[in-house]
């Protein structure tokens, strides 16, 4: 199999997760960048439209940048498990796990906003020393919906709505990707606690303003009517703005292999050589 392990592969410390994450290219031909430290993300779009390939991009970022820590739960396993390696903890199929592993990030939330509380900072910066938490979820559905008894799937969904309302100021950020647009599995109330939201190929204009927000697909911003065939290709809207088209970066199986074995390595102590 042929390897790109280079010179070129980030060496520690060159990246962070304070510095911007690079998404793509939008119509003008401008680079896309969004501050993961500073806004939670929700992507959405039907199967085959780019959530996979968007949520390597965010995790190679996070991955290398040695001050973030990363918490995978991906109930398929293969679409985020390449990056296992450079996990604190990956979770797969099992909601008891999910539950488990977010009930523990709750108490380090509530025990952050302590520490924070305690040296008078409303929020925590790159100057306060804890690393940033980064929760990739894929898929939001397969937890909330699917798997386990309702009671799970209500505390799944109680504890995810909890990390992304309170868990940015204490540096807690989450990631979460659906392939169901729809009203049941992002209700109004929890997409719009997400800063950014990433809307990729959608059925309907309704599913495109489930992630988006409504009344975009109005004013003709609808992920409805991208190309089935144009794939990597969404809008983003970060909170406040308005949205914009892009066409995500992209990685290789190949390329994602290679550098999250080099950022195993950085994680591990070596210097990825
Ligand atoms: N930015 C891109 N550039 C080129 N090809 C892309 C891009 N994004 C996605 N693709 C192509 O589309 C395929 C499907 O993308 P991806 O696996 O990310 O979809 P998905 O939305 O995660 O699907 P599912 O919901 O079924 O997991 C990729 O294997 C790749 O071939």
């Amino acid at each position: 199999m042929h390897r790109f392990r280079n010179r070129r592969l980030p060496a520690a410390g060159s990246l962070s997760i304070w510095q911007k994450v690079f998404l793509g290219i939008d119509e003008n031909g401008r680079a896309v960048r969004v501050s993961l430290a500073e806004r939670n993300l929700l992507i959405g779009g039907e199967p085959g439209a780019g959530k996979s390939v968007a949520l390597n991009l965010l995790v190679a970022h996070a991955a290398l940048s040695l001050d973030c820590r990363l918490i995978l739960v991906d109930g398929k396993r293969v679409e985020l498990g390449l990056w296992a390696g450079c996990a604190e903890a990956f979770v797969g199929p099992s909601i008891t796990d999910a539950i488990t592993t977010l009930k523990a990030l709750q108490v380090e939330m509530d025990e952050r906003y302590d520490m924070l509380l305690s040296i008078g900072h409303r929020k925590l910066t790159r100057l306060t020393g804890a690393r940033v938490v980064l929760v990739v979820i894929d898929e939001l559905a397969y937890f909330s919906a699917t798997v386990g008894e309702s009671r799970q799937q209500k505390e799944f969904v109680g504890l995810v709505r909890d990390l992304v309302a309170r868990g940015r100021a204490a540096g807690i950020i989450v990631v979460a990707a659906t392939q169901r647009p729809s009203s049941d599995i992002v209700p109004t109330s929890l997409r719009d606690l997400f800063g950014y939201r990433w809307a990729f190929r959608c059925s309907t204009h309704a599913s495109s303003d489930v992630i988006l927000g409504h009344g975009w697909a109005n004013e003709g911003y609808t992920a409805a009517s991208i190309d089935p065939a144009a794939r990597g290709v969404g809008w983003l809207i970060a909170e406040g703005g308005i949205p914009r088209r892009l066409k995500s970066a992209f990685l290789t199986d190949v390329q994602v292999v290679d550098l999250a074995a080099h950022a195993a390595e950085l994680r591990n102590g070596g210097d990825g050589e």
